[in-house]
């Protein structure tokens, strides 16, 4: 049987640049790992795309998947559900690839509860000045709502102890290289290779 893959999770506030790091990510291609695409009821943006940005559905169709145990796990942001449907993600572990999520913080939580071993990265902004001005330039959200946002940072940007790591989201392409460096280094450490030696020293006893 494969190796399962390994899980890393990427969270961190509200327009601290998590979208735009992670798709970074992606498009500089080359990964061995791949994304897990959310589930949300939000509309789509101009430009996203059903089943690559996100998979869009109404508050009926996701209250019946949470009703069906198909989330990992699921939050209500901004008043629409945002959610990792279970099945691709155990699927990809099972087959022994690495999954990449990025999620809000909430879930991220609710997922280190049931999947320890992943690895979990907080993108933080170089300030809360900086964040506010990114949700202002961003230019999607109305004042209210990015006031929501920002408190919701503020209580979030405190949940960063309970991460593996936090990288500073200065510049998008030093942010991109930290979290690859991160991935790879993870991949290294031989808590995650330890059945092979388990098997190997097993072997040598013989
Ligand atoms: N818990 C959870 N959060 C998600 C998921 N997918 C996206 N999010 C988060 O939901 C929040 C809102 O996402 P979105 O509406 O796309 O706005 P933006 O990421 O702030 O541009 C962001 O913090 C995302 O990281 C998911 O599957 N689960
Ligand atoms: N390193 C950065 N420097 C300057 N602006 C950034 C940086 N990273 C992201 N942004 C901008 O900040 C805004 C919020 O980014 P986004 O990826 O939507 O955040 P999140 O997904 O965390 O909510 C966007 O307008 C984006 O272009």
């Amino acid at each position: 049987m494969a190796k399962r893959g390994m899980l890393i999770v990427l969270s961190g506030p509200s327009g601290v640049g998590k979208g735009t790091v992670r798709k970074a990510i992606f498009e500089q291609g080359g990964n061995d790992f791949v994304y897990s695409v959310s589930m949300t009821t939000r509309q789509p943006r101009e430009g996203e795309v059903n089943g690559v940005d996100y998979h869009f559905v109404t508050r009926a169709e996701f209250e019946t998947e949470i009703a069906n145990d198909g989330m990992l796990e699921y939050a209500q942001y901004v008043d629409n559900y945002y959610g990792t449907p279970l099945k691709y993600i155990n699927q990809t572990l099972d087959e022994g690839h690495d999954v990449f999520l990025e999620i809000e913080v909430q879930g991220a939580m609710q997922v280190r509860e049931k999947m320890p071993t992943g690895v979990y990265i907080f993108l933080t902004p170089p300030d809360l000045k900086e964040l506010k001005s990114r949700l202002v330039g961003r230019g999607t959200d109305s004042l209210d709502v990015i006031d929501k946002r920002i408190e919701t940072a503020i209580t979030e940007i405190k949940m960063m102890e309970n991460y593996d790591y936090a990288v500073v989201n200065d510049e998008v392409n030093l942010a991109v290289d930290r979290i690859k460096d991160i991935i790879r280094a993870e991949r290294l450490r031989v808590i995650r290779v330890m059945p092979e030696y388990t098997e190997m020293i097993g072997e040598l006893g013989k």
